[in-house]
C-alpha cells in the first residue's frame, strides 16, 4: 500500500482532501545537487546507472515535496535500444547522426527485445521502489510514437520538425513501418515497466500538437491508442499530447485513466472537451514559474478553482525550466498542499 496515493486516487476519479502534484521533468533539469551530477557523470550514463537514475528520482520528492516520482531516463531509450545511435550533446539536446529519413533506413531497424537492452532502466525501477519505500506512487514514462520518430526522422528538436512531416507526408508507408516498429517495442518496454513495479504510466506526445487534426490521429494518435489498449487493463496511464487540445474528445473515450493539457487551453475548455467526466492533468505555464512565490501561489489556487479539486493532478502543461529557482517550484507544490 502506497502511503500518499493521492495521485492514485485521482487517476481512479475518486473524491481527494486536495489534488496530487508532480511536475513534469521534475526530476533533475533545475536541481542543484543534479547539476552536481551532471558534471561528473554524461547523460546516458547516468539514464543507464540505477544508482544514479535512482538519486536523481527521489531529489523532487526530498526538496520540493511532490506527491509522486517520475523515473529518471529518458523517452529517446526507445530508439536506442532499436540500436539507433543517439548522441546527448551539451547545449543542443538529442542528435541522430545518421537519420531514419528513409524507408531503406527504416527496413534496416529491430524491434529488440527489450528485457535485454533495457534492463537497466527495469532495475533502476526495482531500485527506486526500494528507496520511495512505499511514501509515494512511481510513474514510468514513453514518448509517444510519433515523437519519437520526430527526432530520428529530423536529427536532432526542432520547432517544426519538418523534416519528419516530409517524410511522413511523402513516404507514409515507409512512416508507418517505422511507427509499428516504435510501437511493438514501446508496448514492450512499458510492460516491462509495470511488471517491474511502476504504479502509472504516462505518455509525452510533446510534439504531437505539429499535426493537424486528421494527420494527428493517422501518424500520432492510432499509435497511442494501441499503446493504451496494450496497457490499461494493468495499469493507470495519462495521456499528455502537447497543443493536441482539438484531439480530447477522442482521448477521452480512449481507456486512459487522465489526460494532460497544456497551458493554451484553459480549464473550462479542457472539461468540455473531454465531456466533463475524466480527470485532467495540467496545465501551469512552465515559464510562470519566474513570477515571485506570492503570485505563483495566487495562480495555483485560481487553477484549482478552474479545473476543480476532483478528478484533477495539479502540474505544469510541459516541462519545467532549468533555470528556474528552487523556491518556485517549492511554491508551486505548496500552493497546492495549502488548497482548501
Ligand atoms: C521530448 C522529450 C525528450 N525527453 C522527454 C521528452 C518528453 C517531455 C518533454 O517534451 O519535455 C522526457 C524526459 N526526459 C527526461 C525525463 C526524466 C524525468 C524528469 O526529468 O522528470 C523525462 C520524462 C530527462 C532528461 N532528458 C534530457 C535532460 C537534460 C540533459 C542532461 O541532463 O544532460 C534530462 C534531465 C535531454 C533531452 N531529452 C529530450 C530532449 C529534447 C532533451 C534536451 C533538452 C532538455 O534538456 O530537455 C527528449
Amino acid at each position: 500500500m502506497i502511503k500518499n496515493d493521492l495521485l492514485l486516487k485521482a487517476l481512479r476519479g475518486e473524491s481527494v482532501e486536495r489534488p496530487p502534484v508532480w511536475m513534469m521533468r521534475q526530476a533533475g533539469r533545475y536541481l542543484p545537487d543534479f547539476m552536481k551530477l551532471k558534471e561528473k557523470y554524461d547523460f546516458f550514463t547516468r539514464c543507464q546507472t540505477p544508482e544514479l537514475a535512482t538519486e536523481i528520482t527521489v531529489m523532487p520528492i526530498k526538496q520540493v515535496g511532490t506527491d509522486a516520482a517520475i523515473l529518471f531516463s529518458d523517452i529517446l531509450v526507445v530508439p536506442q535500444a532499436m540500436q539507433i545511435h543517439i548522441e546527448m550533446q551539451p547545449g543542443r539536446g538529442p542528435v541522430v547522426p545518421d537519420p531514419i529519413d528513409t524507408k531503406e533506413k527504416v527496413d534496416k531497424v529491430i524491434v529488440p527485445d527489450v528485457r535485454e537492452e533495457l534492463n537497466y532502466v527495469f532495475e533502476a525501477i526495482k531500485l527506486t521502489k526500494q528507496e520511495l519505500n512505499d511514501e509515494v506512487p512511481l510513474i514510468g514514462f514513453a514518448g509517444s510514437p510519433w515523437t519519437i520518430l520526430c527526432y530520428l526522422v529530423q536529427g536532432h528538436g526542432s520547432k517544426t520538425f519538418d523534416k519528419a512531416k516530409k517524410f511522413c507526408f511523402t513516404d507514409p508507408l515507409g512512416a508507418h513501418i517505422l511507427l509499428r516498429k516504435i510501437t511493438d517495442t514501446t508496448i514492450a518496454y512499458l510492460k516491462e515497466k509495470v511488471k517491474a513495479g511502476v504504479d502509472a504510466i504516462q505518455l509525452f506526445d510533446s510534439w504531437g500538437g505539429l499535426l493537424e487534426p486528421q494527420d494527428y490521429h493517422e501518424f500520432s494518435w492510432q499509435y497511442m491508442q494501441q499503446i493504451i489498449d496494450a496497457l490499461k487493463d494493468e495499469i493507470p496511464v495519462i495521456a499528455y499530447g502537447k497543443g493536441c487540445w482539438f484531439a480530447l474528445k477522442t482521448m477521452s473515450q480512449s481507456g486512459t485513466s487522465a489526460l494532460g493539457v497544456d497551458w493554451t487551453c484553459d480549464a473550462r475548455n479542457a472539461r468540455y472537451l473531454s465531456g466533463g467526466q475524466i480527470t485532467l492533468q495540467g496545465n501551469f505555464d512552465p515559464a510562470r514559474l519566474y513570477s515571485p512565490p506570492s503570485e505563483i501561489k495566487r495562480m495555483v489556487h485560481q487553477m484549482i478553482d478552474a479545473f476543480g479539486k476532483d478528478r484533477y493532478i495539479a502540474n505544469l502543461g510541459h516541462g519545467i525550466l532549468p533555470d528556474i529557482p528552487v523556491d518556485h517550484a517549492r511554491a508551486f507544490v505548496d500552493a497546492v498542499k495549502e488548497y482548501k
